[in-house]
């Protein structure tokens, strides 16, 4: 019999497990200085202590009066009013003579002689005067329990006399990294080493939420070891998160310890990534064990742990922004399964919001950081077809995502530093990048989910860049092509070539392994011209079928001795210190439509790019040529 793996359970019914076991737990109350107490939670109504003001108070620069020494003042029959008995000089705030009960704006005065002023209309009794209690009044109930302070409310407070307030205690969290694999950030991860970065990643979020959090020394993986921190936090703190090893492999004792010493309430829940979530209750303590892959944990954190923290301290956790996306592509997704997709967002003119889908897998950081939101496939979808409408949960502000331009297509380093230009320079729009290829970018943007395209695709027939593909993804469509740059492509070769590559021939050799670039992407496009102009058979390259994914990640693998040779770009080869053989210059262009031509953004990136201080500057990279870079070339195709 298979060995069931986990017994999982929804995400709503695993919420609502937390929330029955745990929901209202709260921390104990401390007393703290209401100056320190912006955004903590009152246990108590607070009450003002003192009316403010407690005297009449000026509230303009002017003089006080008897408003009824003024009736009847006019230009043509000013009152004269003695300084000292009928008037005195005051400014705002100050109080108000007993004798007085109205203040005249020193712009509407003027002076008689050194003793008298001239006043040339009457004003009503308490003009001009903050009564007493105008701002707070003693007794009244200014603040009730269970309320998050804010800036105004310490103000109001302070003001009312209550300079300490009795507030819910921060939650005081402990996170215990477990895994024999992980070594700090700090340390140099050796072979099979991984470094431990996921309770940062959960502190950060946890102190946003109010919390206090403590995080311990990397656990090895050893039962009694991970036993006695997690039962020592159960101790002293509010909640405790251990550390990956929730799954069920070898190495994996959460569930174990957890079952022996306090009550499970779930071991997998069915969203992915997320699923290995442990919860559990260690002497009425939550007890969470959370899964290692990163964006795993993340998930788990936003929508298990979040409203609990909140809820600690008495708090309501604030709703995700979601809004809804379109799909213009088929994204599969495994039914039973809640999934979570990190999306890039853009928005048509009618601000309805397309996503495209980003690199999925739980460990990878990179596509989170490129992400605007994460698109919820629910449980009960086998995947979404184009057309299809999803929730997607914002990661940055709306209005922002709108404003942004999306580029898909094949990467390369020039886009990187325009990107931060861009960003530098303020601009009002971000450039987001999608590296996934050049075919893949024309794809992209014939089925709209792009701003703009890049690629260099080779045509081996005519040996001109871009434009036949272009004919094949956009017939009858007119279309902007605007040259980024020309580029060396060449081999990246081990420093010193220990190998003697000195041609695309010596890839066939025996004793060389060579890597290549993705089915669709440019590079990999050119090579297979480069073997067809020199009569090689793909099979006669070894590792013609293993693949990276940018010019970067196939240096790399140069560089680290996975494989002898690739295709790249030269600027990569600077960047990963790694030979390179030229053997090509290439045209990389950006493709637009041409009706986005006035779009103030898409100006504003042309207009940048054909800055000379630009052009400087990507030449700067290695093996650029910006003799046509901002060029446009209008296509009817
Ligand atoms: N046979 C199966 N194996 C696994 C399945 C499955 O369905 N069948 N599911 C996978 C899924 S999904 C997840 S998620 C992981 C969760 O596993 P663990 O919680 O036991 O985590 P580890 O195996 O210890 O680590 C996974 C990965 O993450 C790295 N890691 C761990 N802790 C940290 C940390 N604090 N900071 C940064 N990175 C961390 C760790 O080094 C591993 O590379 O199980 C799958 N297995
Ligand atoms: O559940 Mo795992 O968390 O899919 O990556």
């Amino acid at each position: 019999m298979v060995k069931k793996y986990l017994d999982k359970i929804s995400a709503a019914a695993a919420l609502n497990k937390i929330k029955n076991k745990f929901g209202s737990l709260r921390t104990k109350s401390e007393v703290i200085k209401t100056a320190d107490a912006e955004s903590r939670v009152t246990a108590q109504a607070v009450y003002a202590k003192r009316s403010a003001p407690d005297f009449y108070a000026s509230a303009m620069d002017g003089i006080a009066v008897k408003a009824e020494k003024t009736a009847g003042a006019s230009e043509r029959s000013p009152v004269k009013l003695k300084v000292g008995s009928e008037a005195q000089a005051v400014d705002t705030g100050d109080p108000i003579p007993a004798r007085f009960n109205a203040v005249i704006k020193i712009e509407e005065i003027n002076k008689a002689d050194e003793n008298h002023y001239l006043i040339e209309k009457g004003v009503p009794p308490w003009n001009h005067i903050r009564s007493i209690g105008e701002s707070v009044v003693k007794g009244n109930l200014l603040i009730t329990a269970a309320h998050k302070l804010s800036d105004y409310d310490l103000a109001a407070l302070l003001e009312a006399g209550v300079t300490e307030v009795e507030v819910y205690k921060r939650p005081v969290v402990t996170i215990i990294p477990t895994g024999d694999e992980l070594v700090t950030a700090e340390q140099d991860p050796k072979q099979g080493e991984l470094v431990e970065f996921n309770s940062q990643m959960i502190k950060a979020a946890l102190r946003k939420w109010g919390a206090e959090v403590n995080i311990t020394e990397i656990l090895a993986d050893q039962k009694e070891l991970i036993g006695r921190n997690m039962l020592e936090a159960a101790e002293t703190s509010n909640l405790v998160i251990v550390l990956s090893g929730s799954s069920a492999g070898r190495g994996d004792f959460t569930i174990d310890i957890l079952k022996n010493e306090g009550e499970i309430l779930f071991h997998g829940v069915n969203v992915m990534p997320g699923k290995p979530l442990i919860a559990a209750a260690v002497k009425g303590i939550p007890v969470f064990g959370l899964p290692g892959y990163p964006l795993s944990a993340w998930i788990d954190n936003q929508l298990f742990i979040r409203e609990l923290i909140y809820s600690m301290q008495a708090d309501q956790a604030p709703n995700f922004e979601e809004i809804e996306a379109e799909v213009k592509r088929k994204i599969p997704s495994e039914i039973g399964l809640e999934e979570f997709l990190r999306v890039n967002l853009i928005s048509d003119t009618k601000n309805k919001f397309t996503a495209v889908p980003l690199k999925r897998g739980s460990s990878a950081m990179e596509s989170m950081l490129k992400a605007d939101g994460i698109l919820r496939i629910t449980a009960n979808k086998e995947g979404l077809h184009p057309g299809d409408k999803a929730p997607v949960m914002l990661l940055k502000d709306r209005n922002k995502i709108k404003k942004d331009l999306l580029l898909i297509g094949s990467h390369d380093l020039s886009l990187d530093l325009i990107k931060n230009e861009i960003k530098k320079r303020n601009y009002k729009f971000d450039l987001k990048l999608q590296t996934v290829g050049s075919m893949a970018g024309l794809t992209a943007l014939r089925r709209n989910e792009s701003d703009l395209a890049g690629a260099h695709l080779l045509d081996p027939e005519s040996g001109e860049y871009n434009i036949s593909y272009l004919k094949r993804f956009f017939k009858g469509q007119k279309l902007l092509l605007v040259n980024l740059v020309y580029r060396e492509q060449g081999l990246y070769l081990k420093k010193g070539n220990p190998k003697n590559i000195k041609s695309i021939k010596d890839l066939t050799k025996s004793n060389i392994n060579y890597i290549n670039r993705q089915r669709g992407a440019g590079t990999r496009v050119l090579f297979d011209f480069l073997l067809k102009e020199n009569n090689i058979k793909a099979e006669e390259i070894s590792g013609y079928q293993k693949e990276e994914y940018t010019h970067i990640a196939a240096a790399a693998a140069v560089g680290r001795g996975s494989a002898d040779a690739a295709l790249g770009i030269r600027a990569a080869a600077e960047v990963m210190d790694v030979d390179f053989l030229p053997l090509e210059e290439e045209k990389y262009d950006l493709i637009i439509k041409e009706n986005r031509l006035d779009d103030p953004r898409i100006n504003k990136l042309i207009e940048l790019i054909n800055q000379a201080e630009i052009k400087t500057e990507i030449e700067k990279l290695g093996g650029y040529n910006c003799q046509e870079t901002g060029k446009i070339t209008k296509l009817q195709l």
